[in-house]
């Protein structure tokens, strides 16, 4: 890798800032899925057993005013993560001060120290001041300063310009690195976008066009297939125009769906048949209709000649990334084609598979299929941005070799 990594950095005795993606979700004051804070680990452990005293970084959710803050504190994610490293954190529930720099003080070679939700400091004194999300300099002057080197394992918060990532790595120039995880990430990710074993198709699903046209823009000149499935691809049946019924269309994004579909030719794969509801509801009445959706029916997953196709289309590929479900995957009615496609691809035991976004990776999850794929990208914005092909702030911020 071209930028500095973890192993490139001096650890012994050495306050070691960590940039970690715990952005987990919390319920009742116990964490959920874990996966991110399991992640990021191999970076931990490795930090700690050369003798570095590792200083974590991470927010989590939201915070836009002061009632934010006690239902976003990230003491229960230290809790989870001493269980898993199997020893003491020390969870430290302020973001700077006299508080933090006396616990970094007391640290010995090897201990593990959690800072508070960077993005307590989006609100100070009730208002909402955004030091954290708006980079604010000094902030990440002050947080470079608590450590002698930084390293980024952050791969899922990789596409915000935040202090707590681009700050700390730009005020530690030279001694900004890459973690185990980022390194991952960037090698899964960059591969296929940019140096894939062929043929490479891309499945790209969830509500919306809009959220998509850079990923499409970009994978139109890189993928040799696009599988398109999911609500957006009803904007694509409206430019080519079959009727779409109550189906979920973005009539702005007509124009710019018809001109993808000139420039893609047969690269782009669409839905072939169906299923339609007559409600938004998973006890809705439901058939299977090819082409053409009635009005007063919406689509709200492919159907099975759909899957079919897809399927025929990924059995040979080599490399498969895949954002976004093919149908209201949250309504058991409508899980359907979705599954199948997570399931089809544990089978592609040839093919590098890859998956990016909440819900892609949690039907993948559901399934148990996990394990069989390749790669389950912890970043869902980060991911997609990587997909566009754009620069994603974090990773540049880390300093070159
Ligand atoms: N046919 C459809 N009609 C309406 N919504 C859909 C349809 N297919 C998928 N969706 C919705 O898309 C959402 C997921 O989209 P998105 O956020 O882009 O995916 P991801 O979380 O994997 O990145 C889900 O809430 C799902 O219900
Ligand atoms: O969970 C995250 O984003 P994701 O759900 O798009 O992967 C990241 O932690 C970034 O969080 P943010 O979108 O509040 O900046």
């Amino acid at each position: 890798m071209a930028k500095l990594t973890v192993e490139d950095l001096p650890l012994e005795g050495k306050k070691v800032l960590m940039r970690v993606d715990f952005n987990v979700p919390i319920k009742d004051g116990v964490v959920g899925d874990d996966n991110r804070i399991v992640a990021a680990l191999p970076t931990i452990k490795y930090v700690i057993d050369n003798g570095g005293r590792a200083i974590l970084f991470s927010h989590l959710g939201r915070i836009k005013k002061e009632e934010d803050k006690p239902g976003l504190s990230l003491r229960p994610v230290a809790e989870r993560l001493s269980n898993l490293l199997n020893k003491p954190v020390t969870f430290v529930p302020v973001t700077e001060g006299k508080q933090l720099e006396d616990a970094i003080d007391n640290m010995k070679n090897g201990d593990v120290l959690l800072v508070q939700n960077t993005r307590y400091e989006d609100v100070k004194d009730g208002e909402y001041v955004k030091r954290e999300s708006g980079n604010d300099p000094e902030l990440g002057k002050y947080w470079a300063s608590l450590g002698d080197v930084f390293v980024n394992d952050a791969f899922g918060t990789a596409h915000r310009k935040h202090a707590s990532n681009v700050g700390i790595a730009t005020n530690m120039p030279g001694k900004a690195a890459a973690g185990y995880l980022m390194e991952k990430e960037i090698k899964f990710l960059g591969d296929a976008v940019d140096n894939p074993e062929r043929p490479f198709v891309a499945i790209l699903g969830g509500a919306k066009v809009s959220d998509k046209i850079g990923v499409i823009d970009n994978l139109l000149d890189k993928a040799d297939k696009i599988i398109i499935g999911g609500g957006m691809a009803y904007t694509f049946y409206a430019a080519k125009g079959i009727k779409v019924g109550n189906s979920l269309v973005e009539k702005d994004k007509i124009d710019v769906a018809k001109q993808i579909l000139d420039k893609a030719g047969d690269k782009l794969v669409l839905p072939i048949d169906n299923v339609v509801a007559d409600k938004f509801n998973n006890d809705a009445d439901t058939k299977v209709v090819e082409g053409d959706i009635d009005d007063g029916w919406m689509a709200l997953d492919i159907g099975p000649k759909s899957v079919k196709e897809f399927e025929n289309v990924l059995k040979d590929a080599k490399t498969v990334v895949w954002n976004g479900p093919m149908g209201v995957f949250e309504m058991p009615n409508f899980a359907k084609g979705t599954l199948e496609i997570g399931k089809f691809l544990g089978t592609l035991t040839d093919a590098t598979t890859i998956v990016g976004g909440g819900d892609s990776t949690a039907a993948v999850k559901e399934l148990g299929v996990a394990d069989k794929l390749t790669h389950i990208s912890t970043g869902g914005g980060a991911s997609l941005t990587y997909l566009e092909g754009k620069e994603l702030p974090g990773i540049a911020a880390i300093s070159d070799k």
